[in-house]
């Protein structure tokens, strides 16, 4: 083999490296199967966005993934291993590679949002004061807010900067990929747009991966480079846009031919 198509062969596998990885996830709440044999794939460096009707179990699933809810059977491999047959030591090497941004920040309200971004500094890092003091700036700033916000409290900041402070606490630890639990429900159209373009050029910037719970289609139309339908229980089907849009379901042909989609596809760039 040739160097040149060595570094092709190598390229196509970093391609194709999947972070995360379900296989036959199967969750239940007493006799009330949510999840029954889900599999689910997520390649490194894509924006994945994660789609189903309100119940169908998009934040189970992420919880599940996240290690906050019990599967009855099934596995989830993170970085290509199990991600939960591991000593702590090595679920923290997980951990540490993961950022999460729930749905509505879920900042502590009792702490200032420097302090908020240094928590998982100060839970898995042994770093002096001042050297977090200069991460969580670092932090503020790659997404987008003052300095002067590192002092305020949660409710002294818009919605759109409290979805930012929880994005720079999910960015803490320089994660390999991050969770987004609806992150531009609540923001007017300017700042969703604008959150949007920040999570594009923190993947494109760091390489990060991103797993994104929406129900916001412009979202999907915009920033994400395949999307997951979750409907009966299972993935129904994961794809580009344009493969959903051809896609034989009527959940997923009335999402995304419905009323609220139709003005989206003629503004596709
Ligand atoms: N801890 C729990 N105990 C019992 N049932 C639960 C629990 N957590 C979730 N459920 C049930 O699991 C189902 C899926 O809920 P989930 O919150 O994952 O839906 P979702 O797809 O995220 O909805 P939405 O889009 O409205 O946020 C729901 O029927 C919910 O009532």
């Amino acid at each position: 083999m040739t160097a040149a198509v060595q570094d092709q062969a190598l390229e196509g596998v970093r391609v194709r490296e999947a972070v995360l990885e379900a296989i036959d996830v199967t969750v239940a709440f007493g006799d009330t199967v949510v999840l029954d044999k889900l599999c689910l794939e997520v390649v490194r460096g894509e924006i994945l966005g994660f789609v189903g009707a309100s119940g169908s179990g998009k934040s189970v699933l992420m919880r599940t993934i996240l290690g906050l809810n019990p599967m009855q059977s099934g596995r989830i491999e993170l970085f290509g291993r199990d991600a939960f047959s591991r000593s702590d030591e090595e679920r923290n090497e997980i951990d540490v590679k993961t950022g999460v941004l729930f749905q509505h920040g879920a900042l502590f309200s009792s702490l200032t949002v420097k302090e908020n971004i240094q928590i998982p500094m100060r839970e898995y890092l042994d770093l002096p004061r001042p050297l977090m003091d200069e991460l969580a700036r670092l932090k503020l700033e790659l997404v987008g807010l003052p300095r002067s916000a590192g002092d305020k409290y949660p409710a002294q900041l818009s919605g759109g900067m409290i979805k930012r402070a929880g994005l720079a606490r999910a960015l803490a630890l320089d994660p390999e990929i991050v969770f987004l639990d609806e992150p531009t429900s609540g923001l007017d159209p300017i700042g969703a747009a604008e959150f949007d373009e920040l999570v594009a050029n923190l993947r494109d910037t760091m390489g990060l991966t991103v797993y994104m719970v929406t129900h916001d289609l412009d979202s999907l139309y915009s920033i994400c480079d395949r999307v997951a339908v979750l409907g009966e229980k299972r993935v129904l089907v994961a794809g580009t846009i344009d493969e959903l849009l051809a896609f034989d379901h009527p959940w997923v042909q009335s999402y995304f031919h419905g009323k609220r989609a139709r003005a989206i596809p003629r503004n596709r760039s």
